[in-house]
């Protein structure tokens, strides 16, 4: 096994940067840039040197022994000054050691994966870890980081087994009086497994736009202030906005972070009959992306007149209250009038949304479980037909197994690898 290192930390200029060395000659290197007599797992403030002698910087060296630690292999931390040209010198030093190379991208998650210190899914989690940018996706993360998933997963097999071992048991004992019926029992476990499934994948959905951002659309007639809206959400000038009506053609995306959920808000073209070729365009687009997004904005009083399909939680604000009378409930772009109080809306629904999901949170993971609920029906529907098909029904059972297995990598890993750390950045 190779030894490999790389910068753990984030690249460029850093109050503090940490080398992470992982593999069997990790501590070796480290003890020769720190000259000899770390402990096999402990802190040291030492100085580093290069070969010749000469100084490099003077770090934190931490040693953890094999199996005790990230990797699961003998690893060496070491804490410099955040500066290009020492963490440069430290890995020039460390490139030149023998038996030693840079590490891959995600090698070090993958090498934790390898030696059983985490799942599958909790690789995936620490991926989205990495990525989080709101409190709703760093919580989801730290749920799936946890190991949730692979508890859950191990419940409903070993449900399953049970179910499967009652079946074989029939099966081998065809031969003689079998005292009492297994269906009732296998019936009851499979469908408890399956009604588990069917909800988080489900909920899936949901946790795929809490990691993805869900999108908002801004709709309305041409001139309603859509663009001005947008702006005064984004906090900046992100869409042009003037009094000729038609203005904006193109969809403009603003990323933002809504009461700690990830929001993509959408400012479309004003929805009227126009002769413009390319105006049309732009509102053909827009009633597509408004009809795709997760919830609309209609500003506007008569959302039925822009053919865009209307649903239930959407929300509908008057514009420009600003030039109404005392005008209730509206909002005005121009004033930040209602703006807070249409933040606390989208939040509200979204939030309310995004609680209503499990612990599943990738499109492998609903697939996985959608095709182990299939094998479930299968066996189930099988099962009706007597103890001659039980070796058909178990057969079924034992492929929701494999299913709910490589929800976890327990089978299937080597395929999934490549796709899964390719997201990963280097140091991880
Ligand atoms: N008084 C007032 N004027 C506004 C408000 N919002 C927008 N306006 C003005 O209304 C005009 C149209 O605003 P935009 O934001 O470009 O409207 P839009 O809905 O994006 O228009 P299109 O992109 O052409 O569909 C501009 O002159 C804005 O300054 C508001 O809340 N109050
Ligand atoms: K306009
Ligand atoms: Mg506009």
């Amino acid at each position: 096994m190779d030894t490999i290192f790389a910068l753990a930390s984030a690249q460029g200029k850093a109050g503090v940067a940490v080398i992470r060395l992982s593999g069997p000659q990790a501590h070796c290197a480290a003890n020769a840039l720190a000259g000899g007599g770390l402990p096999p797992r402990g802190m040291c403030v030492r100085t580093l040197s290069a070969p010749d002698g000469s100084r490099l910087d003077e770090g934190l060296v931490l040693t953890f022994q094999a199996p005790s630690s990230f990797t699961g292999e003998d690893v060496a931390e070491l804490q410099i000054h955040g500066s290009l040209a020492s963490v440069n010198a430290v890995l020039g030093c460390l490139s030149d050691m023998d038996d030693l190379r840079l590490a891959e991208p995600g090698e070090f998650t993958r090498r934790a994966l390898e030696n059983g210190k985490m799942d599958l899914a909790q690789v995936e989690g620490l991926a989205d870890l990495i990525d989080a940018e709101t409190e709703a996706q760093r919580k989801q993360a730290q749920i799936i980081l946890a190991g949730a998933l692979g508890t859950l997963a191990e419940g409903w097999r070993r449900d399953l087994i049970r179910a499967a071992s009652l079946l074989e048991a029939v099966i081998d004992f065809a031969d003689e009086e079998v005292p009492t019926d297994v269906t009732p029992e296998v019936r009851m476990l499979t469908s408890g497994v399956m009604d588990e499934l069917t909800r988080e994948a489900i909920g899936v959905r949901i946790a795929e736009r809490i990691r993805s951002g869900f999108e908002v659309a801004i709709v309305g007639l041409p001139n309603a202030g859509k663009s001005t809206l947008l702006n005064a959400l984004a906090g900046r000038e992100a869409a042009i906005t003037s009094e000729y009506a038609g203005t904006t053609r193109d969809v403009i995306e603003v990323r933002m972070d809504l009461a700690g959920l990830p929001v993509t808000l959408l400012d479309t073209a004003g929805l009227r009959e126009t002769e413009d070729h390319v105006e049309n365009l732009g509102i053909e687009l827009a009633r597509k992306r408004a009809d795709a997004a997760d919830l609309r904005v209609f500003l506007t009083d008569s959302p039925g007149l822009l053919g865009v399909s209307r649903q239930i939680d959407d929300i509908h604000v008057l514009p420009k209250s600003d030039l109404r009378a005392a005008a209730d409930g509206g909002i005005s772009g121009k004033t930040g009038q209602g703006i807070d109080r249409l933040i606390d809306d989208i939040s509200c629904v979204l939030s309310s949304r995004a609680t209503s999901h499990g612990i599943a949170t990738r499109e492998r993971h609903r697939i996985a479980m959608t095709k182990a609920v299939e094998s479930l029906a299968s066996a189930q529907a099988v099962l009706e037909s007597g103890p001659d098909m039980y070796d058909i029904a178990a057969e079924e059972l034992r492929s929701a197994i494999r299913s709910l297995e490589s929800l976890v990598g327990r089978i299937d890993v080597e395929t999934l690898l490549d796709e899964i750390f390719a997201s990963f950045c280097l140091g991880k």
